[in-house]
């Protein structure tokens, strides 16, 4: 299990993480959300030994995460971090020779990689010249390439157009099901919610809701209703109790519900405002609940 314990880190007495704690488990995929500046890149910067924390451990396998461990950790960071002005295939082999892969290996690795992942390059071209999209296919082979323990990937889909996407998280779910515990930051929330098993989401440097996004739903999220009425007085909507009115246009009204609410109540309640025509109810979306853990 891959667990951060209890991290703190402030810059210039700011803090950014105030005890944040969340654990993957192997064979899971993790979506870490949370607003710009929550913290981040900070906790999975301190996972990789890029900077300290003043408190708390990060551990692998129940072991603290030193110069050892993190040969075996696989990292994307958001700056990215490749040489622009060396060629990809390059790269690799240096990146997997500095974890002591022998440069036969490393170079075979590097062209299944670039082929598989569809990376169209010069022999020549330096990564510069390659689309965003491209660079980034090479940053994730150079997470790779060392047969990476666990996966701690800083953003990897943003900027990718749908293709790339797909080949990502195609890439990711391999390592998950090979029992590689794959951790990874994005706002991208359809994609989380479509592919993680778990989510976290952090504010103001803690973890404030976690799970799979069925308990998050549960325990965070509060479903909308959509009622349809005909023959109600003006106004019906907010009418009604329990519930706070998201949209209303001709006889339909969206309303959220509130943690307390009783639909049981609430059909009563507009079947006595005018004729039902329609009553439905729908699970917030996991972008709903991080709105709403946002707002907590
Ligand atoms: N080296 C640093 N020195 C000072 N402040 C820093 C440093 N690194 C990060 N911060 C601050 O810490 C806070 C958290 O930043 P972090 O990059 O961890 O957030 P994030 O959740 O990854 O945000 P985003 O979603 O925008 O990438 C921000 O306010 C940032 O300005």
């Amino acid at each position: 299990m891959l667990e951060f314990d209890g991290l703190t880190k402030s810059f210039a007495g700011r803090p950014v993480l105030r005890g944040l704690s969340l654990a993957v488990r192997p064979g899971e995929l993790y979506g870490f959300c949370g607003a710009n500046g929550a913290g981040k890149t900070t906790a999975m910067r301190i996972a990789l030994g890029v900077l300290a924390p003043d408190a708390g451990e990060v551990r692998w396998a129940g072991r603290r995460v030193d110069a050892d461990v993190r040969r075996r950790i696989g990292y994307m960071p958001e700056e990215r971090g490749l040489y622009g002005k060396m060629r990809p295939r390059d790269q690799l082999v240096y990146f997997a020779r500095l974890s002591g892969i022998r440069p036969d290996v490393a170079a075979r690795r590097a062209d299944e990689w670039l082929e598989r992942l569809g990376v169209r390059v010069g022999p020549k071209d330096p990564l510069e010249r390659l689309s965003l999209g491209n660079q980034q296919r090479v940053q994730l082979i150079a997470a790779l390439i060392a047969e990476p323990e666990v996966l701690i990937l800083d953003e990897p889909f943003s900027g990718l157009d749908p293709v790339a996407t797909d080949a990502m998280a195609g890439v990711l779910a391999e390592y998950r099901d090979r029992g590689v515990p794959v951790l990874f930051s994005s706002h991208q929330l359809d994609l989380v919610e479509r592919l993680c098993d778990r989510v976290g989401i952090i504010r103001d440097g803690v973890i404030v809701a976690e799970g799979t996004v069925a308990e998050l739903r549960r325990t965070a999220g509060r479903p909308e209703v959509r009622i349809t009425l005909t023959g109600a007085p003006e106004n019906w909507a907010r009418m009604l109790p329990g519930v706070d009115v998201v949209a209303e246009t001709g006889d339909t009204a969206t309303l959220r519900t509130r943690p307390d609410t009783d639909l049981g109540e609430l059909l009563d309640a507009a079947r006595s405002l005018g004729e039902l025509q329609h009553f439905g109810r729908r699970e917030p979306s996991l972008a709903e609940i991080f709105r709403e853990a946002m707002a907590a």
